[in-house]
């Protein structure tokens, strides 16, 4: 398989080199240069419209760009329908609006993609199936139906069911989106637990600069159609750059140019959310109450079964 991950190198999981990406005639983005090494967590953070869902796009090839080259796992992404969803399965996707179909159980939304891509009997998709649930501490939910389930729980579902393929790469985007501090602090945790433990790397879109930081390894600010920081949480922390001082502290008036048009959550929201954030010992409870004292590791669907 073309984009099956080489089980050890220091490929960086994903590569971008001089991109520009375009929707329609606007430029959203230009001159994007950027690595992001495997096993690592990346935050990208950026005010409304300032191209991070954009720059998702380009690594699943949803959005081919304009110039330069994207690379996953150091493959070129490809083209080609069949090829690109070969890399597809090899990345997880969880989106804010959780995807799950309402007709099926929790356990049935994560057999969805086991049973689509893989051809394992049903006994070992259904131990599968448990042992996801069980890896974001919901394995006693399985029958449950998504109405029966909180805002958190059913991201958690999403969760499981975006993991289900052993995926090397996650994408998140906006991850928080709707649900409550407590909600948060679990979900960002179990992101934090499952990229170590299940060897993933994963990219984190949010408008949850509090929440979000603390557990990436790197941070990438875009604005102004680039990437205008690139740096640890301590050198955003740091950094006294106007630009990401005014993003940071949401103020509205500064080198960002924030368009009203898209003014959707405004960075001052989110931080007065996550002012009201829990404090981690509360958010540490949760998951220990709900989570397993591990996390279950699936024995991974070769790459011809997927
Ligand atoms: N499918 C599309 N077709 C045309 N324009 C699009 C499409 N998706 C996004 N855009 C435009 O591209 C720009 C960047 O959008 P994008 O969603 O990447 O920003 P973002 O930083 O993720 O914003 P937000 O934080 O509000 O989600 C916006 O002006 C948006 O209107």
């Amino acid at each position: 398989m073309p984009h099956a991950v080489p089980p050890a190198s220091n490929v960086p999981a994903v590569r971008l080199s001089g991109v520009r990406l375009d929707r329609g005639a606007r430029t959203i983005l230009s001159g994007i240069d950027l690595e992001v090494p495997r096993g690592s967590i990346t935050a990208i953070l950026g005010p409304s419209g300032s191209g991070k869902s954009t720059l998702l796009a380009a690594l699943t090839g949803e959005l081919v760009p304009a110039a330069g080259t994207v690379e996953v796992f150091g493959q070129p992404v490809p083209r080609r329908h069949r090829e690109l969803l070969a890399l597809r399965k090899g990345i997880g996707v969880l989106l804010q609006g959780n995807g799950l179909l309402t007709d099926l159980t929790a356990g049935e939304n994560v057999a969805l993609p086991l049973r689509t891509h893989t051809t394992l009997p049903t006994p070992v998709i259904e131990q599968l199936v448990l042992m996801k649930l069980h890896a974001v501490g919901l394995r006693t939910a399985a029958d449950l139906y998504p109405r029966e389930l909180s805002g958190g729980m059913a991201r958690r579902v999403a969760l499981a069911r975006a993991i289900a393929l052993d995926p090397p790469l996650m994408l998140y985007d906006e991850p928080l989106t709707g649900l409550d501090p407590i909600a948060s602090g679990v979900i960002m945790s179990l992101i934090a637990r499952l990229n170590a433990t299940l060897g993933m790397t994963s990219i984190i879109v949010s408008h949850h600069v509090r929440e979000t930081v603390p557990i990436a390894d790197q941070v990438l600010v875009t604005a102004n159609r680039g990437i205008v920081f690139a740096g640890t949480p301590a050198e955003l922390e740091a950094s006294d750059d106007p630009l990401l001082r005014q993003f940071l502290r949401g103020e509205p008036d500064g080198p960002i140019a924030f368009d009203p048009a898209s003014a959707q959550p405004s960075a001052r929201d989110a931080l007065a959310r996550a002012e009201a954030a829990a404090p981690a010992r509360v958010v540490a409870d949760v998951l220990d109450a709900a989570a397993a004292p591990h996390v279950a590791t699936a024995p991974r669907p070769d790459a011809e079964a997927r």
